[in-house]
């Protein structure tokens, strides 16, 4: 592989590795092979490798923890870039603000927030992924969502040069925001509210048991389709009798019917079969055209 042997040629810190299947890497654990995978080390070095593959005309998509993702079985060609940790630095702006890189995970950033006596994204414990994969689909859970406590997002754009969004330019809405599919979240600004440390604990406590209550026991992707304006999609999924509905080894869960899980070696085919039954039952049954919540690769 061509390209393999030109990015070698940089002795980059960052991870780039060969043909790995991208079910060890979605939290659906479906997904077959990519050319090429890749841990940036530095935002330095990201840059540089996305200049590189893009002269290559290689196809190129990000990721962060992989647990919105529903990937082919057949795989991708060209590379996925996967930011964790590397790029998940938190700066401590002042007693409000918070300046994170997206490559936080989303239980890192509520860690340090308590431990500072701050508060706000109590009701995100629980949700995993990345703040990244949380701002660019306004990620949320019990009517709020992280995009309320965004003061702004530095960006790469589709020129991979750095560019920051103020709240004016930005536009959350539910489940969804205006930053453009082919751009790079950097790192966002936060905007927190003071709270001592017990407080926000206590608050912590009870949404870890109001989520656990619905959490699936198998590998998933959390909610498979968006509320419609008509009220929740596990609700019209669920009355239509969907719980247990199985093709393959995906199934759509007992706990919530707005939930599709692995229950063993589960293709992409099969979930998606599932979710076209669906619509096409929903659209009958209500005339309601569900949409999917997770990114369909
Ligand atoms: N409420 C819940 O219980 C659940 C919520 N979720 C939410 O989904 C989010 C997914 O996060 P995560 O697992 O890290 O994301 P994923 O790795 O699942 O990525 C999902 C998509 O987000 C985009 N993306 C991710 N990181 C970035 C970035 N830094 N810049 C630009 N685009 C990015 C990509 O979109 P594209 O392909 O379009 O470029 C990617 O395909 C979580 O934060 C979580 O909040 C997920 C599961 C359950
Ligand atoms: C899991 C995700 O997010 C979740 C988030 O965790 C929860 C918690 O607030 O609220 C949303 O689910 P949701 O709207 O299905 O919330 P739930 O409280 O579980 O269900 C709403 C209502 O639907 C009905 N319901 C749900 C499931 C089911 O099988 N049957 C049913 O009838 C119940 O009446 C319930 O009261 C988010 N999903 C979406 C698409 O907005 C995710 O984004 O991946």
């Amino acid at each position: 592989m061509l390209i393999w042997n030109i990015l070698n040629k940089y002795n980059f810190k960052s991870k780039i590795y060969k043909d790995v299947n991208l079910s060890h890497y979605t939290s659906f654990k479906i997904g077959g092979k990519v050319d090429l995978f890749i841990i940036p080390y530095s935002w330095e070095e990201l840059i540089l490798i996305l200049q590189i593959l893009k002269e290559n005309n290689i196809p190129t998509k990000v990721m962060g923890q992989g647990t919105n993702i529903l990937a082919p079985d057949e795989g991708i060609k060209g590379a996925v870039i996967r930011l964790n940790q590397n790029l998940g630095k938190i700066n401590f702006v002042d007693n409000s603000h918070l300046e994170v890189e997206s490559g936080c995970l989303i239980s890192k950033l509520i860690s340090f927030m308590v431990e500072k006596n701050m508060g706000g994204l109590e009701f995100m414990m629980g949700i995993p992924g990345t703040i990244g994969g949380a701002v660019m689909g306004n990620a949320g859970a019990f009517r709020k969502a992280i995009g309320d406590f965004v003061e702004g997002v530095y960006v790469l754009n589709e020129h991979f040069e750095e560019m920051f969004l103020g709240k004016k330019e930005l536009n959350f809405n539910y489940r969804s925001s205006n930053i453009p599919k082919d751009w790079i979240i950097k790192k966002v600004l936060l905007r927190l509210e003071e709270k001592p440390k017990e407080e926000s604990l206590k608050e912590i406590k009870f949404f870890i048991k109001e989520r656990s209550k619905k959490l699936p026991k198998y590998p998933s992707a959390g909610s498979v389709f968006k509320n419609p304006k008509e009220g929740p999609a596990g609700y019209f999924i669920d009355n239509l009798g969907f719980r247990g509905f199985r093709i393959g080894d995906a199934m759509v869960s007992y706990e919530h019917a707005n939930t599709i899980i692995n229950v063993g070696r589960a293709r992409s085919k099969d979930v998606l079969e599932i979710i076209n039954i669906i619509k096409d039952k929903v659209k009958e049954a209500y005339g309601i055209d569900l949409e999917p919540e997770i990114i369909i690769w």
